[in-house]
């Protein structure tokens, strides 16, 4: 019998290559131009709106029944109020269909509406983002799609992550992380930058190039002492505290500084690399996507590690959109998860005893 899910591993990978090659190239002919002011969001809004297209285009037609949970939505871009708004729509439009008919390649399957003479229609873009308007929920089959995560990063030339995941009855069974800025090999940086992980639930997380080449199982070095021990966090301060961060570090006698990085970029490092993943909410209110951490979860799961709240439990895909209250996430090895808990159980306190 043949494995499960690897018709939906390939879609989904065929997915996020397209869509990270559009993200690359609008960075490079946007953002590296300076053709923009210093402020200026359209390119990541560009590349956002046409990468959930190009991503929802292949997922519908490769399972035409699943729902889609997508980050973006296509109301804006129907109705443009001037003529700046309209050529940005033209530009989705066509960096869209740009992306789904480029030449097919190994593992491509026709059918999902790729490959050269597949161009849509201008409503069949905006369908396709729009079809990621569901609300999700703990039953059935459904994908989440972050076309760009990590917008600041995209912007600044640093991480960003094309994400998909399938999740089925509330749990990830599929996911897959494009990362066009990530090293290939951190230990020889001259390999270049590049790289996709993909997991199935039950068969292992692989790291491979964006074109899906090389692809080898990764697994979480073991941590033997405090000293190979370091925290990964958000770069961007209001995403997650780095003051809650330091207090941890300093429980856990880590001596290494922590590394900051954009992205679900930091679940695809910690797989191959090791680390402590700690995203502890800043204030009330925020809560956090499925789309943010579904695709990560399984890859850090099936390299061999655990992602939970910070009260240990694990994060529930099934609420809708959200993962409901926000406990803060935290992955890491098994080895290092129960000492990681307790470190932020005792912060926990050391906070709520001085506020
Ligand atoms: N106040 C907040 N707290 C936590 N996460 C937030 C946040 N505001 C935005 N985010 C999320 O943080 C993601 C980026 O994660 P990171 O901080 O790890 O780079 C964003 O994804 P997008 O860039 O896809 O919008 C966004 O969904
Ligand atoms: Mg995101
Ligand atoms: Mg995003
Ligand atoms: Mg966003």
């Amino acid at each position: 019998m043949s494995q499960p899910y690897v018709t939906e591993e390939q879609a989904a990978m065929t997915a996020v290559r397209r869509a990270s090659q559009l993200a690359s190239s609008v960075f490079n002919k946007l953002v590296k131009a300076e053709t923009l002011t210093k402020d200026d969001k359209s390119p990541v809004t560009i590349a956002d709106f046409a990468a959930q297209a190009v991503i929802s285009t292949i997922l519908h037609n490769a399972f035409p029944t699943d729902l889609i949970v997508g980050e973006e939505d296509a109301s804006e871009l129907r109705s443009p109020n001037n003529a700046e708004e309209r050529e940005m729509r033209e530009r989705i439009i066509s960096l869209a269909n740009e992306a789904l008919t480029s030449e097919l390649m190994l593992g491509d399957n026709p059918t999902w509406g790729i490959g050269p003479g597949t161009a849509k229609s201008d409503s069949e873009i905006l369908d396709a983002i729009d079809r990621g308007n569901y609300q999700g929920g703990s039953q059935g089959r459904m994908w989440t799609i972050d076309p760009i995560d990590g917008t600041k990063g995209f912007l600044r030339g640093d991480q960003y992550a094309v994400c998909v995941s399938l999740i089925v009855d509330a749990q990830v069974h599929v996911g897959v992380l494009g990362c066009p800025n990530l090293q290939k090999n951190p230990e020889h940086p001259e390999e270049g930058n590049g790289c996709m992980f993909v997991a199935i639930r039950g068969q292992g997380t692989r790291q491979m190039t964006l074109s899906g080449s090389n692809p080898t199982f990764v697994k979480i070095p073991p941590t033997n002492s405090p000293e190979s021990l370091f925290l990964l966090e958000s770069v961007d301060p209001s995403h997650s505290s780095h003051s809650f961060n330091s207090t941890v570090s300093n429980l856990l006698k880590i001596t290494q500084p922590s590394v900051r990085m954009d992205s679900q970029a930091k679940y695809g490092s910690l797989a191959r690399s090791g680390g402590i993943y700690m995203r502890m909410p800043t204030g009330a209110g925020y809560k956090e996507k499925i789309w943010d951490h579904a695709p990560g979860s399984i890859i850090i799961e099936e390299a061999g590690g655990v992602v939970s709240d910070s009260r240990g439990e694990p994060l529930n895909f099934g609420l809708g959109r959200t993962l409901g209250d926000n406990f803060g996430v935290i992955a890491c090895g098994k080895d290092t998860h129960s000492g990681v808990l307790t470190a932020v159980q005792q912060a926990l306190q050391e906070e709520k005893s001085k506020a």
